[in-house]
């Protein structure tokens, strides 16, 4: 079975060779962690960091293509990854969902792609505001788990991220209930659908901070959490990884 606790960082398109230093401030102080470390950097930097990283921590691309090779200008395979260092790839992301128009069932594609590859699979969902508005989150969610999520997933391949789209990079955060009411849907539907539902990983995403990580993560069925500014400095990243360990 799967370890439980992931603590994954979306570096986005931040960062140069230069950031690297930051994994290696964030290791002199946890060498150790209680849970996994992830880090997602721009492509360009995955090798470097799974070199630099050695095994330390847990090294993933932002994206994939759901062919393995070919005629795909600018793209890249999830065997590419898988070559450079990566062990997982975040598809579905709500940046990419909204600035390259990705369908849920494109995000199917690209996670069955990376599972030949033998890459983990972090799958993000969430709703924008007008969605919680008009009272669809839970549809919204549930539909998108139902299209985004493989053919032959498992807890070991595959992890969701409910990131609520008002929350990313804005400073605003979903209540604890309403963090509690999403998770325990895509727990029950997980459950529903998959032999070892119970035990995928389910991940929250969106304002994560070192001030707000410790409540978050004692919500139930909250097994990490995918960060994106806060994950950029060891100084903010380390201390929501030392909450992940202590929950
Ligand atoms: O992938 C990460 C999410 O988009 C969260 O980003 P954020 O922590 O900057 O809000």
């Amino acid at each position: 079975m799967a370890p439980r606790k992931l603590a994954a960082g979306n570096w986005k398109m931040n960062g140069t060779l230069a950031s690297l230093a930051e994994i290696d401030a964030l290791l002199a102080d946890q060498p150790a962690p209680g849970c996994e470390v992830l880090i997602c950097p721009p492509a360009l930097l995955i090798h470097p960091l799974a070199q630099r990283a050695e095994g330390r921590i847990l090294v993933g691309g932002q994206d994939c293509h759901p062919a393995a090779s070919g005629a795909h200008t600018g793209d890249l395979a999830a065997e590419q990854l898988r070559d450079a260092g990566a062990s997982h790839v975040i598809l579905g992301h709500s940046e990419r969902r909204a600035d390259h128009g990705e369908t849920s069932p494109q995000v199917a594609a690209k996670a069955e792609a990376a599972h030949r590859a033998r890459l983990v699979a972090v799958i993000c969902l969430g709703e924008t505001e007008a969605q919680r508005d008009a009272g669809e989150t839970l549809e919204i969610i549930a539909a998108q788990l139902r299209d985004s999520l493989p053919q032959g997933a498992t807890a070991a391949n595959t992890v969701i991220a409910y990131e609520p789209v008002w929350a990313i990079g804005t400073g605003r955060t979903p209540t604890n209930d309403q963090i509690a009411e999403v998770h325990a849907l895509l727990r029950e539907k997980l459950v529903a659908a998959l032999a070892d539902g119970a035990e995928m990983r389910l991940l929250y995403g969106g304002s994560v901070k070192p001030a707000n990580a410790a409540e978050i993560f004692a919500i139930a069925d909250v097994d990490g959490a995918l960060v994106g500014g806060a994950s950029l400095k060891a100084a903010d990243f380390g201390p929501i990884v030392a909450a992940l360990s202590a929950a």
